[in-house]
């Protein structure tokens, strides 16, 4: 395990693992990664395992840190928010947060400061906890600060085997400007109606949040790109793949559902699945077999920034990657 050193500035930190806001002498720092801050030993040994945050998986990955990279701070009417101190480029992992599974297994103090004030531990629970497609509801001590916006400049995906939720930059978001994502997932290539649906039905009841007339959910253009996109989405598994031509074809569809998903805000999320889409189609057939490379690659690409390297999506696409004759669409099975 890596130790601590004692910093003799005056730098104004909060502890990883119990929160608290500490300074000055207070700050120890991981001698690991030199940048994660602790109260005290006893802080730092809880956050290098999954009691915390596993801080023994992620320190040399040099992640962003909170007072460092990012901070909680007071919005203007949404009470707090997270904020970024530097510039963090697209694709940047702002945080690893650990969810916690259950209002039992949460820290009684940490679900105590959380919204609504006042409220039940269950109303404070249901109100900071995100339904994941992966691992049910879950709770991030750190991403229950973090904001809506329909205009989100991050995303997050809730990575099972690490028991976190690892939240990223889908475009360079600037020093000072609000880190903010889409409540409710959804991918992008999800059609309006369930868009608009989950707007009605979930983010209004649930958080309150209500969009204007001007927000980009209910821009025309936008919600004309995001249905083109799903058609073409769903129009690919039913394409027909019998002959070099046909699977060519498909190819083209994956190419073109690329370039429409580029843009779409999250747009990573969605990609990965098409690049893997693309990796899936062109091995059936031993004349397309070499156009695999390109798009494993950028799913690798993808899934190390989505789910980390860490993660066994990662792992598996590693071994396709290396071993495409291992996977059952292989066009010698
Ligand atoms: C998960 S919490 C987010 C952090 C919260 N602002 C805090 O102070 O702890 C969700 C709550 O934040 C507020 N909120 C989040 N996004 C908002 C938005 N776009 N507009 C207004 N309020 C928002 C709402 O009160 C919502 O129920």
């Amino acid at each position: 395990m890596s130790q601590q050193q004692t910093e003799k500035t005056e730098e104004k930190r909060h502890c990883a693992y119990c929160l608290k806001a500490i300074s000055g002498d207070e700050v120890k720092k991981c001698a690991g990664c030199m940048r994660r801050a602790y109260c005290g030993r006893d802080c730092q040994v809880g956050d290098w395992g999954n009691k915390g945050q596993s801080h023994k998986t992620w320190c040399k990955d040099k992640l962003c840190e909170e007072d460092i990279d990012w901070e909680v701070r007071e919005t203007q009417g949404k009470g707090l928010g997270v904020f970024a101190k530097r510039m963090l480029p697209k694709h940047t992992k702002i945080m690893v947060d650990r969810g916690y599974r259950t209002i039992k297994e949460t820290p009684l103090d940490f679900i105590n400061s959380l919204m609504p004030h006042g409220g039940t531990l269950q109303a404070k629970w249901d109100l900071n906890s995100f339904f994941t497609p992966e691992g049910g509801d879950n709770l991030g001590i750190r991403l229950a600060r973090v904001n809506h916006d329909c205009r989100n400049n991050a995303t997050n995906k809730y990575v099972t085997e690490l028991n976190s939720f690892v939240l990223i930059a889908i475009k360079d978001i600037a020093a000072g400007e609000e880190i903010t994502i889409q409540y409710y997932f959804y991918n992008d290539f999800s059609t309006i109606k369930q868009v608009r649906d989950i707007r009605e039905s979930i983010i209004k009841p649930k958080w309150d949040v209500v969009c204007d007339s001007t927000c980009v959910c209910k821009d025309a253009a936008v919600v004309d790109r995001i249905e083109k996109a799903h058609q073409l989405d769903a129009s690919i598994p039913t394409m027909s793949l019998r002959t070099e031509a046909d699977v060519r074809k498909a190819l083209q569809a994956v190419d073109n559902l690329i370039a429409m998903g580029e843009d779409l805000s999250s747009g990573i999320m969605a990609l990965s699945r098409t690049y893997y889409d693309g990796f899936q189609l062109s091995i059936t057939n031993q004349k397309t077999f070499p156009l695999h490379t390109k798009y494993i690659e950028k799913y690798l690409e993808a899934v190390e920034i989505v789910d980390s390297k860490h993660s066994n999506t990662y792992a598996e696409a590693l071994r396709y990657k290396t071993f495409p004759e291992s996977h059952r669409n292989h066009f010698s099975k």
